[in-house]
């Protein structure tokens, strides 16, 4: 290895040491100028390598040339350009074993040209380039044995390869500044796109929201729905125009006014639902109001009023919407009316068929023959027709024909004189003058007698009776309703009936279907009656279980709608509150299937009919009166007379606190729940 440090600086003033070579430096100094320049325009680093090897070249010739730059990643020196193209690969194994060898950073470390022996290439000069950062490659030349370098030569060579490091170094820099450059253009070009696409995106959002809000604008004016809002001190915030109409006043005469002031009967009857919304954040959902408008015209009115909290000041108040109802509410009690007529109660087909023909018969004369199984509501049907009928202010009149001995049933009904039979003590006025002006109800028609018959059939056809032991011809205006279970026909037949009353009779025949052909009615007739038991024993419950209404739906009912009123009133007093279970059940209408009497605790039957019926277990769900309610309700629910403060706080409590809510889980209404909360002094 030799080192050429001497060359560099060749004597202690650092500067060449003979006038040729002063020249020749001279000459290398003009040139440099111009290698500067062109190293600056080049714009790869293969042409820029090639540059400075053609400089390197002019100031001494060497066999091969070739330039390691440093791998900005791996810090490596990588072979970037060789002067000889077939010795590539030699000189890579060259520098390879130089590096093994440490001569690289030799050379790096002393900064100066060295030379070296390789023993693949020969004698090799290494210059490292490098800045004052750091190396940025080596120089790798093969030197020619018959032309040995002068130190001027090195000296030169030295100048012009610090200059190639600076302009290496500042090739990279400026690649690198360049590609970071486009890379932020790059960013900037994206984000500004970015930035566009969120402004066009806030554009359309924000008139998205125009749109919404004009929609709302026009819903607002244009519901047929009242709508106002009031602040928390009951001032008008707004009204929109089926609120104008409906009130008769202007928006901008009552917005800022008090609502007590310019609704005042509105602002009574929502006081307590303001007070529930503005103080506790409660939801009023359709509540039911009545107001008495400027026409003087009923108006009823579904409310539903809710908190609001909007606008940048979280401004606070109430939304009231009305809904006018009225028209509705009467749709829904003429509906209601036709769930029953009078007491009968029942919404299966053939019912609804049987209060037509009522409303067509009610006003009419003409006599009714009403058949049915025992317990379907016969004697119903009588009092229907006579309590809704133009003779209801006149008396009905009942007679049981089949209780009484046929020479009783005939004074009963046409009345007799003294001395008419022993015991005939006085003058008797019959039922049929007792009647007068109104309705006879001859119950059991099947079972009179052939003589009473004819005597029935005559007052059919002329109205005209003579008492018992009398020879006055009377005359009754009286209307007859005749029921009987018995099958009138074949009795007819079988010559016990006479046929001609039999039609005279059976003019209008109204005919009741047993309970087993209506289980249509059976939730409706079950809710009916435990209504009515609530009222008349005093118990309070709240509906059926069921598997127990599973029991109604599969019993035959022989004793029909009287049969179901009675185990209805069994199960009443037994259970007293909660829901009616199987374990309520008379006997009878358990039966006796092994489903039924492993869970179920017998009581003796309360009478009536007989044995039991077998019970049909069915697995499919049956619906129960209440089946509509959520379990919770059914469970909490109860009258509010026998309410307690326990069952007030968990009502409460599974309402989430809603009051409207929790007295519906009660079953009572809202004020109610109010004056009970007092009452136990949780108000
Ligand atoms: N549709 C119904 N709605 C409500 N209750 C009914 C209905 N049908 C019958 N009832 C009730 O059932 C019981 C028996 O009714 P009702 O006496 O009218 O029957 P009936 O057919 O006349 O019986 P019977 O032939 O044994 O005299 C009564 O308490 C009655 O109120």
């Amino acid at each position: 290895m030799v080192e050429h440090e001497a060359l560099v600086s060749p004597d202690k003033n650092n500067t060449p040491n003979s006038r040729k070579a002063l020249l020749k430096i001279l000459e290398a100094a003009t040139g440099m100028g111009h290698f500067g320049y062109r190293l600056s325009e080049v714009t790869d680093v293969s042409s820029m390598l090639s540059e400075i090897a053609a400089n390197v070249e002019a100031i001494h010739p060497f066999q091969t040339m070739a330039f390691l730059l440093v791998d900005e990643d791996s810090h490596d020196f990588v072979l970037s350009w060789c002067s000889s193209e077939a010795q590539e690969a030699s000189i890579t194994d060259a520098c390879r074993q130089l590096m093994e060898d440490h001569m690289f950073s030799w050379a790096l470390r002393r900064n100066h040209p060295t030379t070296v022996t390789s023993e693949g290439v020969g004698e090799v000069l290494l210059h490292p380039l490098q800045t004052s950062s750091g190396p940025v490659g080596m120089f790798f030349g093969v030197l020619q044995g018959d032309k040995p370098a002068e130190d001027v030569s090195y000296y030169l060579l030295s100048m012009t390869l610090v200059a190639a490091s600076i302009a290496i170094e500042n090739f990279f820099l400026y690649k690198q500044l360049s590609e970071s450059n486009s890379a932020l253009e790059e960013k900037v070009t994206s984000r500004t796109e970015e930035l566009s696409a969120s402004n066009r995106q806030l554009r359309r959002t924000l008139q998205e929201k125009e749109t919404y809000k004009q929609h709302l604008e026009l819903l607002f004016s244009s519901m047929q729905d009242v709508i106002i809002s009031v602040d928390p001190e009951l001032t008008v915030q707004s009204i929109n125009r089926a609120g104008e109409e409906l009130f008769g006043v202007v928006q901008d005469d009552v917005v800022g006014k008090l609502l007590p002031q310019v609704m005042p009967d509105l602002a009574l009857r929502c006081d307590e639902f303001f007070h529930d919304v503005l103080s506790y954040g409660e939801r009023i959902v359709e509540e039911r109001v009545e107001l008495l408008l400027d026409s003087d015209a009923r108006h009823i009115f579904m409310i539903n009023c809710s908190p609001f909290a909007s606008g940048a000041n979280g401004q606070r108040g109430a939304m009231l919407m009305l809904r006018d109802i009225t028209r509705l509410v009467s749709l829904e009690e003429q509906l209601q009316e036709r769930r029953s007529f009078k007491n009968i109660i029942g919404t299966s087909k053939s019912m609804l068929n049987l209060y037509s023909m009522l409303e067509n018969l009610v006003d009419l004369d003409t006599t009714v023959l009403v058949t049915g199984e025992s317990g379907t509501g016969k004697e119903l049907v009588a009092e229907a027709l006579h309590h809704n009928g133009s003779r209801a202010n006149g008396p009905l009149v009942r007679v049981n024909c089949s209780a009484l001995s046929e020479n009783l049933l005939e004074s009963e009904l046409f009345g007799h004189v003294r001395g008419a039979f022993t015991g005939a003590t006085k003058d008797k006025v019959g039922r049929f003058e007792a009647a007068e002006g109104g309705t006879i109800f001859l119950d059991e028609i099947g079972d009179v007698s052939l003589r009473i018959q004819v005597l029935l059939l005559r007052f059919l056809e002329s109205h005209e009776f003579e008492r018992v032991g009398d020879t006055v011809t009377r005359k009754a205006n009286v209307r007859i309703v005749a029921a009987t279970n018995a099958d009138l026909q074949q009795r007819v037949a079988q010559g016990v009936f006479r046929s001609d009353l039999f039609y005279r009779l059976n003019v209008m025949n109204v005919h009741l279907p047993p309970l087993r052909e209506r289980l249509d009615d059976m939730a409706l007739l079950v809710q009916f009656f435990i209504d009515m038991f609530n009222d008349t024993l005093g118990v309070s419950i709240s509906g059926v279980s069921e598997q127990a209404m599973q029991i109604f739906m599969n019993h035959p009912w022989p004793g029909n709608i009287r049969e179901l009123k009675h185990t209805i009133e069994h199960a009443s007093i037994l259970a007293r509150t909660g829901r009616i279970t199987p374990d309520h059940l008379p006997v009878q209408i358990l039966g006796t299937d092994p489903l039924s009497s492993s869970d179920v605790v017998r009581h003796p039957p309360y009478g009536g009919y007989g044995g039991g019926y077998g019970l049909h277990y069915s697995p499919q769900p049956l619906i129960s009166p209440n089946a509509y309610m959520p379990a919770s309700m059914q469970q909490v629910r109860v009258p509010c007379h026998t309410v307690t403060a326990e069952e007030v706080q968990a009502a409460i409590a599974s309402a989430n606190g809603n009051k409207t809510a929790a007295a519906k889980l009660l079953g009572m209404g809202r004020a109610t729940l109010y004056r009970k909360l007092k009452e136990l002094g949780l108000g």
